[in-house]
C-alpha cells in the first residue's frame, strides 16, 4: 500500500487507518492451528501502535475518551511529527502553497501541536493529581464553584465551544473535601478534547462523583458554539444551557432551586 504523505515511491504494509485486521484478531483467541497475531511492525506510524493497545484492552477512543494510558514515554513527541505530516497534506489538497506563502509555511506544525499540546490535551495526558482531604469537620452545606471557563471544540466540525461552567456539591461526612481549583482543572481536563455538551457534563459529574463521594453534584454549562455562528447557521447569539443532577439533587427540587438561584455571576 502507498501513501501520499510518504516520500514518492515509498510503500508501508501497516494502514494507517482501516480495519486493524492485525489487531481484531487479537480481541479474540484464535481458533486452533491459526496463526497467531503479528507483533506490530516496528516500523508503524505511532498513531497505529497506540490504537493496537486500545484495541487489545477493548478500550473505547472516541474523540472525548482519554487515551494517555496507553501512549509511551516519547511517543506524543513522535505523534506530533505524525499529525504534522498529515496537516500537511491537508493544506496541499487545499490548495494551500505552504512552501512560499510565509504565513503558511509552518501551519501544519503549529496545528499538530496546537491539537495535541493545547486544545484537545485533554485526551493525552492523565488526569490532573487531586489533593484529596477527609471532611473532618463534617461539612453538608451546599458549596458552589463557578462560573468556570469552559474550552473545548465540537467533535462534529472541531469548532471552538466556550462558555462557563458552575459546579454545586452537597458533601456528607465520607465526602473528599478538593481545593477549589481543582475543579477548574478537572473542567479543564475534560473539555480539552473534542466533544458535544451533553455528553462533556455527564464526563464531568462521573469524575466529580468518583473523585469526592457527595451525597448530591449539580453541574450547569452554559456555552457559545463556534460550528453555529462562526459557520453553518451563523446564529450569533445563542447558547446552549444544559445541567446533571445527582445524588439527592435529583430528589430535592429545593435544593435544585436553591443552587440555580446561587449561581454566581450568572443573570
Ligand atoms: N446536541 C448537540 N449538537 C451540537 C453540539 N455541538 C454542535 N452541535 C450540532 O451538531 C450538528 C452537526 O452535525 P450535522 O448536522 O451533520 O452537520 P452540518 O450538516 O454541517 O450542520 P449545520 O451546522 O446545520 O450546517 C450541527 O447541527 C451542530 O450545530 C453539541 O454540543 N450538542
Amino acid at each position: 500500500m502507498t501513501y501520499d504523505w510518504l516520500a514518492p515511491g515509498a510503500k508501508t504494509i501497516a494502514p494507517v487507518r482501516g480495519p486493524f485486521t492485525g489487531t481484531m484478531r487479537a480481541m479474540s483467541s484464535p481458533p486452533a492451528g491459526a496463526m497467531a497475531p503479528l507483533p506490530p511492525d516496528p516500523g508503524s506510524p505511532v498513531s497505529v501502535k497506540i490504537r493496537e493497545r486500545l484495541v487489545a484492552a477493548r478500550k473505547r477512543f472516541h474523540a472525548n475518551d482519554n487515551i494517555a494510558q496507553f501512549i509511551e514515554p516519547g511517543e506524543l513527541a513522535q505523534l506530533l511529527d505524525e499529525v504534522e505530516v498529515k496537516i500537511e497534506g491537508m493544506l496541499d489538497s487545499l490548495v494551500i502553497d505552504t512552501e512560499d506563502d510565509h504565513n503558511t509555511r509552518h501551519t501544519a506544525r503549529r496545528m499538530a501541536k496546537m491539537y495535541l499540546n493545547e486544545v484537545f490535551k485533554g485526551r493525552y495526558v492523565p488526569a490532573p493529581p487531586i489533593t484529596e482531604f477527609p471532611n473532618v469537620e463534617r461539612l453538608n452545606e451546599l458549596m458552589i464553584v463557578g462560573p468556570l471557563t469552559v474550552r473545548s471544540a465540537c467533535s462534529h466540525h472541531f469548532c471552538p465551544v466556550v462558555g462557563r461552567i458552575w459546579i454545586g456539591v452537597l458533601p456528607s461526612e465520607h465526602t473528599n473535601v478538593i481545593g477549589l481549583s481543582k475543579y477548574a482543572r478537572l473542567v479543564d481536563w475534560i473539555m480539552g478534547r473534542p466533544q458535544i455538551q451533553e455528553e462533556a457534563v455527564v464526563q464531568l459529574a462521573d469524575l466529580i462523583m468518583e473523585k469526592t463521594q457527595p451525597d448530591g453534584l449539580a453541574i450547569m454549562m452554559e456555552a457559545s458554539h463556534f460550528c453555529m455562528s462562526w459557520r453553518g447557521v451563523r446564529e450569533m447569539d445563542s447558547k446552549m444551557i444544559n445541567s446533571v443532577m445527582r445524588g439527592v439533587f435529583l430528589k430535592d427540587s429545593a435544593l435544585r432551586r436553591e443552587f440555580l438561584a446561587l449561581l454566581p455571576g450568572r443573570n
